[in-house]
Protein backbone atom coordinates (compact mmCIF):
# COMPACT_ATOMS: atom_id res chain seq x y z
CA UNK A 1 0.00 0.00 0.00
CA UNK A 2 0.98 3.36 -0.66
CA UNK A 3 1.91 6.17 1.96
CA UNK A 4 -0.93 8.17 0.28
CA UNK A 5 -3.56 5.38 -0.02
CA UNK A 6 -3.17 4.99 3.63
CA UNK A 7 -5.66 6.56 5.88
CA UNK A 8 -3.90 5.32 9.02
CA UNK A 9 -0.49 7.51 8.32
CA UNK A 10 -0.80 10.53 9.98
CA UNK A 11 1.36 13.24 8.23
CA UNK A 12 -0.15 16.63 9.65
CA UNK A 13 1.94 19.29 7.90
CA UNK A 14 4.09 16.84 6.06
CA UNK A 15 2.84 17.28 2.75
CA UNK A 16 3.30 20.51 0.44
CA UNK A 17 -0.45 21.64 -1.37
CA UNK A 18 -2.61 21.86 1.57
CA UNK A 19 -5.37 24.44 1.60
CA UNK A 20 -8.44 24.99 4.17
CA UNK A 21 -11.80 24.72 2.71
CA UNK A 22 -14.96 25.02 3.54
CA UNK A 23 -18.61 23.01 2.53
CA UNK A 24 -21.53 24.53 5.04
CA UNK A 25 -20.84 24.71 8.58
CA UNK A 26 -18.22 21.95 8.07
CA UNK A 27 -13.88 22.83 7.28
CA UNK A 28 -11.38 20.55 5.72
CA UNK A 29 -8.02 20.09 5.27
CA UNK A 30 -7.26 19.82 1.24
CA UNK A 31 -4.19 17.65 0.22
CA UNK A 32 -2.99 17.62 -3.45
CA UNK A 33 -1.58 14.85 -3.80
CA UNK A 34 -1.02 15.38 -7.83
CA UNK A 35 2.94 15.82 -7.23
CA UNK A 36 3.82 13.71 -4.30
CA UNK A 37 4.08 10.73 -5.86
CA UNK A 38 7.56 9.71 -6.92
CA UNK A 39 7.50 8.74 -10.97
CA UNK A 40 6.77 5.50 -11.29
CA UNK A 41 8.89 5.03 -14.27
CA UNK A 42 12.15 5.54 -12.84
CA UNK A 43 11.48 3.26 -9.54
CA UNK A 44 13.22 0.20 -9.71
CA UNK A 45 11.99 -3.31 -8.62
CA UNK A 46 15.08 -5.21 -7.63
CA UNK A 47 13.70 -8.66 -6.56
CA UNK A 48 14.76 -9.85 -3.18
CA UNK A 49 17.14 -13.02 -3.16
CA UNK A 50 13.73 -15.43 -2.28
CA UNK A 51 12.44 -13.83 -5.50
CA UNK A 52 14.88 -15.40 -7.42
CA UNK A 53 15.00 -18.57 -6.47
CA UNK A 54 11.35 -18.54 -6.71
CA UNK A 55 11.69 -17.18 -10.20
CA UNK A 56 13.66 -20.37 -11.46
CA UNK A 57 11.72 -22.95 -13.40
CA UNK A 58 11.30 -26.54 -11.82
CA UNK A 59 14.16 -27.57 -15.13
CA UNK A 60 16.14 -25.40 -13.59
CA UNK A 61 15.99 -26.05 -10.08
CA UNK A 62 16.80 -29.82 -10.58
CA UNK A 63 19.35 -29.23 -13.51
CA UNK A 64 22.54 -30.26 -11.60
CA UNK A 65 21.81 -33.76 -10.23
CA UNK A 66 24.06 -35.41 -7.35
CA UNK A 67 26.13 -37.80 -8.79
CA UNK A 68 25.71 -41.58 -7.87
CA UNK A 69 28.49 -42.80 -5.52
CA UNK A 70 30.46 -45.66 -6.86
CA UNK A 71 32.82 -48.01 -4.66
CA UNK A 72 34.97 -48.52 -6.87
CA UNK A 73 38.12 -49.93 -5.25
CA UNK A 74 41.96 -48.86 -6.68
CA UNK A 75 43.36 -51.79 -7.54
CA UNK A 76 47.03 -53.06 -6.23
CA UNK A 77 49.56 -53.16 -8.65
CA UNK A 78 49.98 -55.93 -10.49
CA UNK A 79 45.81 -56.54 -10.00
CA UNK A 80 44.56 -54.48 -13.10
CA UNK A 81 42.19 -55.72 -15.88
CA UNK A 82 45.14 -55.63 -17.99
CA UNK A 83 46.88 -57.74 -15.94
CA UNK A 84 44.05 -59.70 -15.36
CA UNK A 85 43.50 -60.53 -19.22
CA UNK A 86 47.11 -61.33 -19.31
CA UNK A 87 46.98 -63.99 -16.49
CA UNK A 88 43.68 -65.47 -18.44
CA UNK A 89 45.83 -65.96 -21.28
CA UNK A 90 49.16 -67.42 -19.42
CA UNK A 91 47.81 -69.07 -16.88
CA UNK A 92 47.48 -73.02 -17.51
CA UNK A 93 44.61 -73.91 -15.13
CA UNK A 94 42.64 -70.75 -13.61
CA UNK A 95 39.62 -73.10 -12.57
CA UNK A 96 41.52 -75.42 -10.88
CA UNK A 97 40.01 -78.61 -12.87
CA UNK A 98 43.80 -80.80 -12.55
CA UNK A 99 42.97 -82.34 -15.66
CA UNK A 100 38.90 -82.87 -14.79
CA UNK A 101 36.28 -81.99 -17.12
CA UNK A 102 34.43 -78.74 -17.22
CA UNK A 103 30.97 -80.49 -19.91
CA UNK A 104 29.50 -81.73 -16.48
CA UNK A 105 26.59 -80.93 -14.03
CA UNK A 106 27.57 -79.13 -10.65
CA UNK A 107 25.00 -79.34 -7.78
CA UNK A 108 24.39 -76.36 -5.62
CA UNK A 109 25.81 -78.55 -2.47
CA UNK A 110 28.80 -79.32 -4.25
CA UNK A 111 29.32 -75.55 -4.88
CA UNK A 112 28.44 -74.27 -1.13
CA UNK A 113 31.50 -76.74 -0.38
CA UNK A 114 33.94 -75.10 -2.29
CA UNK A 115 34.76 -72.36 -0.26
CA UNK A 116 38.23 -72.46 0.80
CA UNK A 117 41.37 -70.57 -0.55
CA UNK A 118 42.10 -71.34 -4.15
CA UNK A 119 38.77 -73.03 -4.53
CA UNK A 120 36.01 -70.25 -4.01
CA UNK A 121 32.71 -71.46 -6.59
CA UNK A 122 30.11 -69.39 -7.45
CA UNK A 123 27.22 -69.53 -9.58
CA UNK A 124 26.74 -66.81 -12.31
CA UNK A 125 23.48 -67.22 -14.52
CA UNK A 126 23.55 -70.96 -14.40
CA UNK A 127 27.33 -71.63 -14.79
CA UNK A 128 29.62 -72.46 -12.27
CA UNK A 129 33.08 -70.37 -11.77
CA UNK A 130 35.97 -70.27 -9.22
CA UNK A 131 36.44 -67.15 -8.22
CA UNK A 132 39.21 -67.31 -6.51
CA UNK A 133 41.75 -66.06 -8.74
CA UNK A 134 39.93 -62.68 -9.69
CA UNK A 135 39.62 -61.95 -6.45
CA UNK A 136 42.52 -59.54 -6.08
CA UNK A 137 41.59 -58.18 -10.01
CA UNK A 138 37.65 -57.56 -8.67
CA UNK A 139 37.43 -53.23 -9.23
CA UNK A 140 34.79 -53.70 -6.63
CA UNK A 141 36.84 -54.89 -4.04
CA UNK A 142 37.83 -58.17 -3.04
CA UNK A 143 34.97 -58.17 0.26
CA UNK A 144 31.97 -57.87 -1.86
CA UNK A 145 33.22 -60.61 -4.41
CA UNK A 146 33.60 -62.47 -1.12
CA UNK A 147 29.90 -62.36 -0.94
CA UNK A 148 29.04 -64.53 -4.01
CA UNK A 149 31.45 -67.31 -2.73
CA UNK A 150 29.66 -70.80 -2.22
CA UNK A 151 26.51 -69.00 -3.76
CA UNK A 152 24.36 -67.86 -6.78
CA UNK A 153 25.54 -64.48 -6.84
CA UNK A 154 23.40 -63.46 -10.00
CA UNK A 155 20.79 -60.89 -8.32
CA UNK A 156 24.18 -59.48 -6.60
CA UNK A 157 25.99 -59.19 -9.95
CA UNK A 158 23.09 -57.74 -12.03
CA UNK A 159 22.10 -55.62 -9.04
CA UNK A 160 25.85 -53.98 -9.22
CA UNK A 161 26.59 -54.45 -12.71
CA UNK A 162 24.42 -56.14 -15.07
CA UNK A 163 26.45 -54.79 -17.70
CA UNK A 164 29.54 -56.12 -17.06
CA UNK A 165 30.60 -59.14 -19.86
CA UNK A 166 31.82 -62.12 -16.73
CA UNK A 167 31.10 -64.78 -19.62
CA UNK A 168 34.42 -63.73 -21.39
CA UNK A 169 36.31 -62.14 -17.70
CA UNK A 170 35.82 -65.43 -16.31
CA UNK A 171 35.76 -67.93 -19.03
CA UNK A 172 39.05 -69.58 -17.89
CA UNK A 173 37.67 -70.36 -14.21
CA UNK A 174 34.67 -71.92 -15.57
CA UNK A 175 34.20 -75.53 -13.87
CA UNK A 176 30.84 -76.72 -15.16
CA UNK A 177 27.42 -75.93 -15.69
CA UNK A 178 24.74 -76.01 -12.41
CA UNK A 179 22.50 -78.83 -12.27
CA UNK A 180 19.12 -76.89 -12.06
CA UNK A 181 17.15 -80.25 -11.46
CA UNK A 182 18.79 -80.74 -8.22
C1 LIG B 1 31.17 -62.99 -9.93
C2 LIG B 1 31.52 -62.27 -10.93
C3 LIG B 1 31.82 -60.78 -10.94
C4 LIG B 1 32.56 -60.17 -11.89
C5 LIG B 1 33.22 -60.84 -13.10
C6 LIG B 1 32.62 -58.77 -11.55
C7 LIG B 1 33.26 -57.82 -12.29
C8 LIG B 1 33.25 -56.48 -12.05
C9 LIG B 1 33.77 -55.47 -12.94
C10 LIG B 1 34.40 -55.73 -14.32
C11 LIG B 1 33.60 -54.29 -12.35
C12 LIG B 1 33.93 -52.91 -12.93
C13 LIG B 1 32.66 -52.38 -13.54
C14 LIG B 1 32.79 -51.06 -14.23
O1 LIG B 1 33.88 -50.49 -14.29
O2 LIG B 1 31.77 -50.58 -14.73
C15 LIG B 1 33.00 -54.54 -11.06
C16 LIG B 1 32.69 -53.55 -10.14
C17 LIG B 1 32.00 -53.80 -9.00
N1 LIG B 1 31.48 -54.99 -8.57
FE1 LIG B 1 31.70 -56.76 -9.47
N2 LIG B 1 31.93 -58.56 -10.40
C18 LIG B 1 31.41 -59.76 -9.98
C19 LIG B 1 30.62 -59.97 -8.88
C20 LIG B 1 30.23 -59.00 -7.99
C21 LIG B 1 29.39 -59.22 -6.85
C22 LIG B 1 28.78 -60.57 -6.46
C23 LIG B 1 29.26 -58.00 -6.23
C24 LIG B 1 28.49 -57.66 -4.99
C25 LIG B 1 28.34 -58.42 -3.97
C26 LIG B 1 30.01 -57.04 -6.98
C27 LIG B 1 30.14 -55.71 -6.66
C28 LIG B 1 30.81 -54.78 -7.40
C29 LIG B 1 30.93 -53.39 -7.04
C30 LIG B 1 30.33 -52.71 -5.80
C31 LIG B 1 31.66 -52.78 -8.05
C32 LIG B 1 32.13 -51.33 -8.09
C33 LIG B 1 31.03 -50.41 -8.46
C34 LIG B 1 30.76 -50.26 -9.90
O3 LIG B 1 31.64 -50.46 -10.75
O4 LIG B 1 29.63 -49.86 -10.23
N3 LIG B 1 30.58 -57.67 -8.04
N4 LIG B 1 32.78 -55.89 -10.91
Amino acid sequence: MDIDDDFTFCQDNALPNQKEATVGSLSFTVTSTASSRPNESTTKLVPTQANISSLKSPAQKNSVKKPTVRAKVPFEKGYSQMDWLKLTQTHPDLAGLKGQSNKRLISMDEVRKHQTEGQMWTVLKGRVYNISPYMKFHPGGVDMLMKAVGKDCTSLFNKYHAWVNAEFLLEKCFVGTLDEGQ
